[in-house]
């Protein structure tokens, strides 16, 4: 059931160019050039996706992320979520969904975290009762029971990213935004994030759309990736689609038996030689597996091991091929 139904959406941005004396400025006719953030952006979302949106810097992942959200309005098209449109039905809009930027905080820094949420609360219009159940299952989800009663300024950045975490949910929206939200933080709060957002997603149905630069959060959560480039869409798919349409050749690495002569398959490329090692490399998808066996049964094999297509080298393969 598609959820998030955007259409030709697109944003510029006016910047003026800074010329000398701001105060004249004020009086001059001033230059200035169009941004275009956004540009004609179209895609669907299903209810209960988690999608990976991410793209170079300056792509246009924040500009769509603040027009989904209602924080900007577009200079054209349309964005329909459930039966809502950000811009227009702005208030209840607001009601429905959760947004986490990773370098902004909704928790009051002088404040007890507690604090926070009970504002939240108001701001919601939660009942009493439905704030105290979200709030003690997404406590003992995140074991932060102990942090309840501390100023956020005192929070360690792995602390303040779990509790904003309660923050974004608190209110059991139907969509969340996640901006950039593991950013700076250590391996074992990620795979902490990881673990909470996926079973958010699955009690609650919780649609998710993430941004990150970070390939670990699309690796453990994203069923889905759209890739953006220059405030287009360049990649819209499941991960599997994305690992077929941009395969890299993949590499096998074998050593043997010193002073055997070799035989290998045809479909193959020999791209490294030394002494008794070879690198080849496997153009096709779907061989390395077959091929690997092939030279076992035709070789004097001491050691070998494929090195299979790594979704890092394939977005990085991607951001190389945009650059062009
Ligand atoms: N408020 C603004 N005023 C003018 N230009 C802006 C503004 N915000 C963003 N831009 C420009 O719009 C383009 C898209 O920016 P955006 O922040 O959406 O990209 P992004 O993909 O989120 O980048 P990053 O990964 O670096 O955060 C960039 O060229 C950026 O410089």
């Amino acid at each position: 059931m598609t959820f998030i139904s955007v259409r030709n959406l697109s944003k510029d941005y006016k910047v003026y160019k800074s010329e000398g004396n701001t105060f004249l400025n004020l009086f001059k006719k001033r230059d200035y050039k169009i941004i275009h953030a956004v540009k004609n952006l179209s895609f669907d979302v299903k209810k209960g996706d988690i999608i990976g949106y991410i793209g170079p810097n300056g792509a246009g992942k924040s500009t769509t992320i603040k027009l989904l959200a209602g924080i900007l309005y577009p200079d054209s098209g349309t964005c329909i979520v459930g039966e809502k449109s950000p811009w227009v039905d702005r208030k209840k809009y607001v009601r429905d969904i959760g947004v986490m930027f990773g370098q902004r905080s909704q928790l009051t820094w002088d404040l007890p975290v507690k604090d926070s949420y009970d504002l939240l609360r108001d701001i919601y219009n939660l009942t009493e009762e439905d704030y105290i159940r979200t709030l003690a299952n997404l406590v003992k989800k995140l074991n932060l029971e102990e942090l309840l009663h501390v100023p956020v300024r005192q929070l360690s950045l792995g602390q303040k990213v779990r509790c904003e975490l309660v923050a974004t949910f608190l209110h059991e929206p139907k969509l969340v935004f996640l901006d950039e939200p593991t950013i700076g933080i250590d391996i074992e709060i990620k795979r902490e994030f990881h673990k909470f957002v996926k079973e958010i997603n699955q009690e609650l149905g919780t649609t998710i759309f993430i941004t990150t630069h970070d390939l670990d959060d699309i690796k453990s959560l994203c069923n889905r990736l759209l890739i953006i480039n220059k405030g287009e869409i360049f990649f819209n798919g499941t991960l599997e689609k994305l690992f077929t349409e941009f395969y890299i050749e993949e590499k096998i690495f074998v050593e043997l038996l010193t002073g055997t002569t070799y035989r290998l398959p045809e479909n193959v490329k020999i791209i490294e030689e030394e002494g008794n090692r070879l690198v080849v490399s496997v153009s096709e998808k779907g061989m390395t597996g077959k091929i690997v066996k092939e030279i076992v049964q035709n070789n004097a094999v001491v050691n070998i091991y494929p090195e299979q297509n790594k979704i890092e080298d394939i977005i990085l393969n991607i951001y190389a091929q945009m650059k062009k």
